[in-house]
């Protein structure tokens, strides 16, 4: 059977396929994004001309690594494409993102785009979301109280820490994740988390990815399209 590594990798791969040379591009979090950074450097070193944006400080300083031009926000009215990798996808292509913790600049770079291609290996698809605990970015401002409020909403949330530490998120943050079981309706319960002040935003991406490229472990892989009644 072929590494997780490489699947994450071939399935990075044949998503930039679809960058264009003069494309606004949005770049993705995390470790199946990390690969697709990679390859548009290999690319933009090979003469395309793209203007970029990241998702994370991480990507970032990988992009800058990689002589990817990256451009100030007010300079672009939008963007093109983004690629980025998620925790879980369904088959609608509602996705829980944020494992890496980089939802909330996920979410408005992807809301922005007029294309969001996912990349994952075929252990992220699921039937039905919610294995994956949702990450929820509150502020840390009375965060005892808004875990109490993700509490009634049916979950145990779990602050997330680092060595130790409270993880803090590129925007100053908390995450909590949610165990929530199995999310029956995703758009219910991404307003209700939404309707919680102190919550800032929720890995629940509804009906914004249009694609999914996903690696099979027999090698092979395919293209998942967003269903045309979402
Ligand atoms: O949402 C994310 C970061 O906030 C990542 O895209 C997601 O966690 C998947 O990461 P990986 O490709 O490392 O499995």
């Amino acid at each position: 059977m072929m590494r997780k590594m490489n699947l994450k990798k071939m399935a990075a791969e044949k998503a930039v396929e679809y960058v264009e040379d003069g494309m606004r591009v949005g770049l993705g979090t995390g470790s199946t994004a990390y690969w697709a950074i990679k390859r548009i450097g290999e690319r933009v070193r090979e003469g395309m001309t793209i203007q970029a944006v990241a998702t994370s400080k991480a990507s970032e300083k990988l992009a800058a690594e990689e002589g990817i031009p990256l451009v100030p926000f007010h300079q672009l009215d939008g963007l093109d494409l983004t690629i980025d990798g998620a925790d879980e996808v369904n088959p609608e292509l509602s996705l829980i993102k944020g494992g890496g913790g980089a939802l909330l600049r996920e979410k408005i770079v992807a809301y922005h785009s007029k294309q969001l291609i996912i990349i994952a290996d075929e252990h992220k698809v699921v039937n039905t979301l919610g294995a994956f605990p949702l990450p929820v970015e509150i502020i840390p401002f009375a965060h005892e109280w808004t875990l109490g409020s993700l509490e009634k909403l049916g979950c145990s949330p779990q602050l997330r820490t680092d060595n130790d530490q409270l993880y803090v998120t590129d925007n100053g943050n908390y995450i909590a994740d949610c165990r929530f079981g199995e999310i029956a309706d995703p758009a219910k319960l991404h307003q209700q988390l939404l309707y919680i002040p102190g919550v800032v935003d929720n890995g629940l991406f509804i009906g914004m990815a249009d694609r999914a490229v996903i690696a099979d472990s027999d090698g092979t892989v395919k293209i998942m399209e967003r269903p045309l009644n979402r």
